[in-house]
């Protein structure tokens, strides 16, 4: 049947109450009300499959541990498992001293024995007990005249106050009462008050404070909106006797969806208690929402006296023991209510946070409160246990600052704005292509292998090795303008170029210009950087820096086309090192590098690092600087009788040879090493070195004291070799990763015997242990020098 052209004809409006002085529109909420939980009961009602005694004591504890004071566990009379629900709580002292269980009955003796006998032991207990009052009920469902529905109240209510006083004198269960007019929103109000005064004179007792009887008026159908409710509560809470001896407990359903602005409605309008449900459980459409209403208090400041810090647990164990799942809209607990995908939500709330930072440090040093003002998070989900993870989540209607705060969350990276929309544009791409949401795995993962950030797996077609920044006069001395400084920069690292080792040398004003200038010499590379920013990551010793990088085409500051990159490292040149590495890496795409090519011509710049870049790749070994330098001439020496050509395989020997290295450690050289030992001297680091030495085939034991292991084996040295041995530069590296780590050092002496010119030599050698892969290292540069023995 299609809806109907004139409803009127079938639904009737509700009645406006005339209250001509209403006082509750002007009012506002100041406290937290008296919550009670009916959870196990009217909630427990409306399931499909009731809950087990297992479920219910498991939802009993939940309800506990977040501070309901005031718990509707059961309708005992019901079934078995009711009944023995509550005396099991009872029995197995469930119940903390301050809380108050509380047992629903009807109107009916043998049902109100049954449920007295339920609690009987129980410390504190409320007896609640219902009648339907309203027209419909009363001639429909109980048949019943106004006076009969007031008799059945006033009767059984006497039969409350002698079996719980009964009670009391046997067990000691201290009990209170409450009454509810059922329907009572669909009873004339009038009535509605006349059944309550007989009832509370039918109980008798009535005081203040914690004798005060409890009427509840429920909203057992919300038939009207929220303000009818609240004229409705008024006008009972005007008109009761002795108001003082009466608490006045709110208990809206959600036929309209209005229960929640009914309960607020409600407690302005006088009423002192709220029933209801955990996330709206319940009949129909559901019981008020007691979280909801407790989390709106919060948000105005107010503190609600329940703790929902651990809001998660509280909806994983509602949604077991219920079966029902929470909407993912539902406030404060749905799973996308801290969400916002949309561009426009995510810039402001980005935009928010980094604003409160700012506003929380001043108030903080002021003593000021540090407020929550964060556009569309009306609450902090921290609060409730919740990370930030779940705010901001990508899709295609999400934009780049979204994006940008999702990576400075999880990659502490705060991309400078124009990167942002570089970057949202490679998110963007992928979220149209995929069709679906984008997580922050796959965000974050897609920065990193856009940018190569972030370790070996990660890694582009060039990646840094190792890189020393030097200072070099400026080439032109005679040049005095203020544009040209006095010094200029030397970048000298290793790349690996799609995973072949390359040494390289550039020149420029600063590191970054000076890599510039090394990947054009060296790799036919040749961009501009239009865009630098960094800033730092963590703090104290832990400090990083960040460094971002854009970079256009050589000539073409103007170029609409830009690659970003990003570094992070403790070391800043090292940082916008990386940071440039990784635009380049973008700006090259897969096009083709120039191939490593030997040329050990006389003048040619390249040519030194390219044998360079032999040596690391053939042997492993990163030369240090001069080293790279004086094998540059042996080469070129060794290359000068065929035009500089000298075959890869033939430059790799020719270095063992030079430097008198094996890459197994079993050179051929003059001096070897035995064995030794190095002992410790005295309170400060000096050594005695004490050991065999192969000198021409002839093992000697030798001695001698220096302040480190080298200086020590040069003293040893000095007892059998006249003249004096110096070293001039020393350095290492490890070559290899985890339990294949060697050292690999490099040890250049000089030497010199009176009347004979000073001489000097490299030696190089690889061990496991680092200490006896410096002292071959000198013993294969002692080698190389024309020693003369003592007799
Ligand atoms: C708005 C609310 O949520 S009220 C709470 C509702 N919750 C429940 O009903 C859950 C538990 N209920 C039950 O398990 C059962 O209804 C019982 C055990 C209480 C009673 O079961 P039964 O005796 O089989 O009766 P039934 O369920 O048919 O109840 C209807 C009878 O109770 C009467 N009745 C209904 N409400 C009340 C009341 N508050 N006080 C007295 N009698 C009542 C009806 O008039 C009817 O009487 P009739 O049989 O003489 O016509
Ligand atoms: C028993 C009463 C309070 C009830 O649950 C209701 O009216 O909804």
């Amino acid at each position: 049947m299609p809806m109907l052209t004139d409803p009127s004809q079938k639904y009737k409006g509700y009645t406006p109450l005339n209250l001509t002085d209403r006082k509750w529109p002007s009012k506002t909420l100041t406290k937290a009300p008296i919550w009670l939980s009916t959870d196990l009961r009217d909630g427990n009602q409306a399931l499909a499959n009731p809950m087990t005694i297992e479920q219910k004591t498991v939802f009993f504890r939940e309800l506990v541990k977040c501070g309901v004071k005031q718990i509707e566990v059961a309708y005992p009379a019901a079934s078995d498992t009711d009944f023995m629900f509550v005396r099991g709580l009872v029995e197995n002292n469930e119940v903390p001293d301050d809380v108050w269980i509380q047992v629903l009955t009807p109107a009916r003796e043998d049902l109100i024995r049954r449920t007295i006998d339920s609690v009987a032991g129980c410390k504190k207990a409320i007896l609640h007990m219902y009648n339907a009052t309203s027209p419909t009920f009363r001639n429909v469902v109980f048949r019943n005249s106004k006076e009969k529905t007031i008799e059945l109240a006033v009767e059984h209510t006497k039969l409350v106050r002698r079996l719980t006083e009964e009670c009391t004198a046997k067990y000691g269960t201290v009990f209170k009462y409450e009454y509810s007019p059922e329907t009572f929103t669909q009873t004339e109000p009038d009535f509605a008050l006349e059944v309550c005064e007989a009832v509370k004179a039918a109980w008798g007792k009535a005081g203040t404070g914690e004798d005060r009887i409890i009427f509840n008026l429920p909203a057992t159908v919300e038939i009207a909106p929220p303000n009818h409710y609240a004229d409705q509560i008024e006008n009972f809470c005007n008109k009761i006797s002795e108001r003082e001896k009466v608490i006045v407990s709110l208990h809206p359903h959600n036929d309209r969806g209005t229960g929640i602005a009914a309960a607020e409605l409600g407690q302005l309008a006088g009423g002192d208690r709220v029933e209801g449900c955990f996330f709206g459980n319940g009949e129909r459409t559901g019981n008020v929402d007691l979280v909801n209403l407790a989390l709106n208090l919060y948000t105005q400041g107010i503190h609600p006296g329940l703790d929902f810090s651990d809001i998660q647990t509280a909806i994983d164990t509602v949604t077991q023991c219920n079966d029902l799942p929470i909407h993912p809209r539902h406030p404060y607990a749905g799973e996308l209510v801290f969400t916002a995908f949309s561009g426009s939500h995510q810039d402001a709330i980005k935009k928010g946070f980094e604003a409160q930072k700012i506003k929380h440090a001043e108030a903080a040093a002021k003593g000021e409160p540090q407020y929550w003002d964060i556009p569309y998070l009306p609450i902090d989900p921290a609060d409730l246990g919740q990370n930030y993870e779940a705010v901001i989540r990508v899709n295609s209607q999400s934009g780049k600052g979204g994006i940008a705060y999702l990576i400075k969350q999880h990659l502490h990276l705060d991309l400078p704005r124009k990167m942002q929309i570089a970057f949202y544009q490679v998110v963007q791409a992928i979220s149209d292509r995929e069709a679906r949401e984008m997580t922050v795995d796959d965000i974050t993962t897609a920065f990193r292998t856009t940018y190569h950030f972030g370790g070996p797996k990660y890694q582009g077609r060039l990646a840094l090795r190792n890189f020393k920044i030097s200072t070099e006069p400026s080439e032109d001395p005679a040049d005095e303008s203020e544009e040209t400084p006095d010094e200029r920069r030397r970048f000298d690292g290793t790349l690996a170029v799609d995973g072949v080792y390359r040494v390289i040398r550039g020149d420029g004003n600063g590191p970054l210009s000076a890599l510039l200038d090394a990947l054009r010499v060296h790799l036919d590379i040749d961009l501009t950087i239009r865009d630098y920013t960094e800033h730092s990551v963590g703090e104290g010793k832990d400090v990083k820096a960040a460094s971002y990088v854009e970079v256009v085409p050589a000539g073409d500051r103007k170029s609409a086309q830009s690659w970003w990159g990003v570094g992070l490292d403790s070391d800043i040149a090292g940082s916008g090192l990386r940071a440039l590495l990784s635009a380049v890496n973008l700006a090259i795409g897969d096009r083709p590098l120039p191939e490593l090519k030997l040329s050990v011509g006389f003048n040619a710049r390249s040519g030194q690092a390219d044998i360079s870049s032999v040596i690391v790749n053939s042997l492993g070994l990163e030369l240090p600087r001069r080293l790279q330098s004086a094998f540059f001439e042996v080469a070129q020496r060794a290359a000068g009788e065929t035009g500089g050509e000298i075959s890869l395989g033939a430059l790799t020997e020719l270095f063992q040879s030079t430097y008198g290295f094996h890459p197994s450690g079993t050179a051929d050289n003059r001096l070897a090493l035995g064995n030794f030992k190095l002992e410790h001297i005295g309170e400060g680091g000096r050594r005695q070195f004490i050991g065999d030495v192969v000198v021409d085939g002839e093992k000697r034991s030798i001695t001698g004291e220096g302040n480190g292991p080298l200086s020590s084996v040069l003293s040893a040295l000095h007892s059998f070799v006249s003249g004096t041995l110096t070293i001039r530069e020393y350095s290492e590296h490890s070559i290899g990763e985890g339990a294949e780590v060697n050292a690999a050092s490099y040890v250049e002496l000089t030497y010199e015997v009176s009347e004979l010119k000073k001489t000097r030599a490299w030696g190089v050698a690889v061990d496991n242990d680092i200490t006896a892969s410096g002292i071959k290292a000198v013993l294969a540069a002692a080698s190389k020098l024309d020693l003369v023995l003592k007799n």
